[in-house]
């Protein structure tokens, strides 16, 4: 069955987490760790949602959950209508640390997913340059990672988790090394590549502003074990131009929001 085709026929949902539970064991006689608890959450497929929280509250666990790195210890998730039994090809991770290879090119970076599927060099190459155009690398493809700036490794990691073309992008702070400004400008990237390629997103954040202006929907997350408090429907137009979404009059009101959500105020421990 072929998750992709499975879902845009019957629309349902990109991914799902349906009351799950992960436990951790216990390192040297220690009691086991409950890092996450009855999560349920249903992304559509087109949406953008971000997940945020205390550190330490499952948020990553739950990512490499629809990864299928790691299995639930009870529940299940599903990408696509399929049960996650594993890695799989319909979902693509992007980090905070863009993992290229430094012995490779660029393109031969954003290939790297195409050639494990055998897909063939003439065709990787043309997907590779469409999208390192999108990610506006045009004419950097032969250069080498150490070659670029810490923005335009981070595109280029954009431009290889979507050339395997996943259902779900899996993205875990991917914008969180960078500066204010590359982050805005990585961030306009991605929502107007997402919206144009059609993509889901589930996305990580501590930052609260990048949360509202990229995200259809915000999930809070309590302290660990981590299960969702709340969810905020972001009521902002512009989710594809987050520069003029970030202008609006509400977006303090949002941040303000989840900032008493978290608890975060002038006697928030910081430690
Ligand atoms: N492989 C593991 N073995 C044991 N405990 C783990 C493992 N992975 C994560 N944990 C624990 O599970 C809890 C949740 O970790 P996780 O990395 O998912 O949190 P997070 O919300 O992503 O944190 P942060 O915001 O700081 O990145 C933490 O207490 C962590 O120590």
């Amino acid at each position: 069955m072929n998750a992709s085709s499975t879902a845009s026929a019957s629309r349902v949902p990109a991914i799902e987490f349906i009351g799950v539970d992960k436990r951790f064991p216990g390192r040297n006689g220690a009691p086991d760790v409950l890092a996450a608890r009855d999560v349920n959450l249903s992304i559509a497929q087109g949406e953008v949602v971000s997940i945020i929280g205390p550190s330490g509250c499952g948020k990553s666990t739950l990512l490499n959950m629809g990864a299928g790195l790691s299995r639930p210890s009870a529940g299940t998730v599903k990408v696509g209508g399929e049960v996650v039994a594993g890695p799989n090809m319909h979902v693509a991770f992007m980090l905070q640390k863009d993992l290229l290879m430094p012995w490779r090119t660029i393109a031969q970076n954003v290939e790297f997913g195409l050639e494990l599927r055998g897909v063939k060099a003439a065709e990787r190459r043309v997907i590779s340059t469409r999208l390192l155009a999108q990610c506006h690398l045009k004419g950097f493809e032969g250069h080498y990672p150490n070659q670029l700036s810490g923005g335009m490794r981070q595109r280029a990691a954009m431009a290889r988790t979507l050339a395997v073309d996943p259902l779900v992008l899996l993205m875990d702070e991917p914008f969180s090394a960078l500066d204010a400004q590359t982050k805005m400008i990585l961030q306009q990237d991605l929502a107007r590549t997402v919206k144009e390629n059609g993509k889901t997103v589930l996305f990580i954040t501590h930052d609260l502003a990048e949360g509202v202006a990229l995200s259809d929907r915000i999930l809070v997350m309590s302290e660990r074990p981590g299960t969702i408090v709340e969810e905020i429907v972001v009521d902002i137009p512009d989710r594809d131009n987050p520069m003029q979404r970030r202008k609006h009059a509400d977006v303090g009101d949002y941040v303000a929001r989840l900032m008493d959500l978290l608890k975060l105020d002038a006697n928030a421990d910081v430690h």
